[in-house]
């Protein structure tokens, strides 16, 4: 196979366990170069446990990730970072009395030494995203989409080939939600994976080449989105039980 058409992450039998229970079980998934996969689930599927488990820090219990090939099972998140993964949390995590630019500098100066080159970075990322504009207003007089876009900005600093956007639409309204999608519509064609924890039916089914259900931690199936979502089983798992947020509609 080669290295183009080869996955970029290849998750084989992983499995995460706290105390007796099993947060991701068993679960074995290959992601393509340049794909947008999108992981979904119901509440306490195992979603954001598995992304731990890719981006780092969080230990398997069996099972094996290999990013590129290498075997980077159990490895810490700044050994990830630096082998090119990034990943945004639910939570938005900024400094609120520092500037956007400022807060995705941080993140950019983990990767560059120089602060000319850290410069260049924060700025790229923050173009990458379409939030130049804005820069140098604190975070704390910016809305929340305002704010996942910086959030996004600091992972896109570290110029990873992988990239785990966790909930990213949670709390928008369905304009800022549509201006998000094609943000990060346009994101791989400049060489990067994203792999995406989403409620959001809209987004699933626009953004999405693919998708990959978690359901108990296991992996129920994965594959279309148009022919994922129409199954029954996932209309239960999933969309029976979701949150409301699939609102958007
Ligand atoms: N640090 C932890 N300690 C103990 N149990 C945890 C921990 N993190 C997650 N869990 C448990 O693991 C299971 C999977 O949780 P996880 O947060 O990965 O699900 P999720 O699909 O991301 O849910 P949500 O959509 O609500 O964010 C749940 O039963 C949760 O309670």
């Amino acid at each position: 196979m080669s290295a183009v058409s080869s996955p970029l992450l290849q998750v084989r039998g992983a499995t995460v366990a706290f105390g007796g229970v099993l947060a991701v079980n068993d679960v074995s998934l290959d992601v393509m170069r340049g794909e947008i996969l999108g992981i979904v689930g119901p509440n306490g599927a195992g979603k954001s446990t598995l992304f731990g488990a890719i981006a780092g820090g969080v230990p398997l219990k069996s099972g094996t990730i290999e990013l590129n090939g290498e075997d980077v099972s159990g490895r810490r998140a700044s050994y990830m970072s630096h082998r090119g993964v990034a990943r945004t949390f639910q939570k938005v995590r900024l400094f609120a009395s520092m500037t956007a630019e400022e807060n995705v500098l941080v993140a950019a100066r983990a990767h560059e030494r120089s602060s000319a080159g850290a410069n260049e970075r924060a700025a790229e990322a923050l173009d990458r995203i379409g939030f130049l504009a804005n820069r140098r207003v604190p975070v704390s007089g910016l809305s929340l989409a305002d704010r996942k876009r910086i959030e996004i900005a600091r992972g896109l600093a570290a110029k990873p080939t992988l990239l785990l956007l966790d909930e990213m639409m949670n709390g928008l309204t369905v304009e800022e939600t549509d201006a998000l999608i094609e943000a990060i519509r346009s994101l791989p064609s400049e060489g990067l994976t994203i792999m995406l924890v989403e409620h959001v039916l809209q987004v699933v089914r626009s953004l999405c080449d693919r998708l990959a259900v978690l359901h108990h931690g296991q992996l129920l199936v994965e594959g279309d989105p148009a022919h994922v979502l129409s199954r029954p089983d996932v209309a239960e798992a999933w969309l029976g039980r979701a949150t409301g947020q699939e609102g958007h509609e």
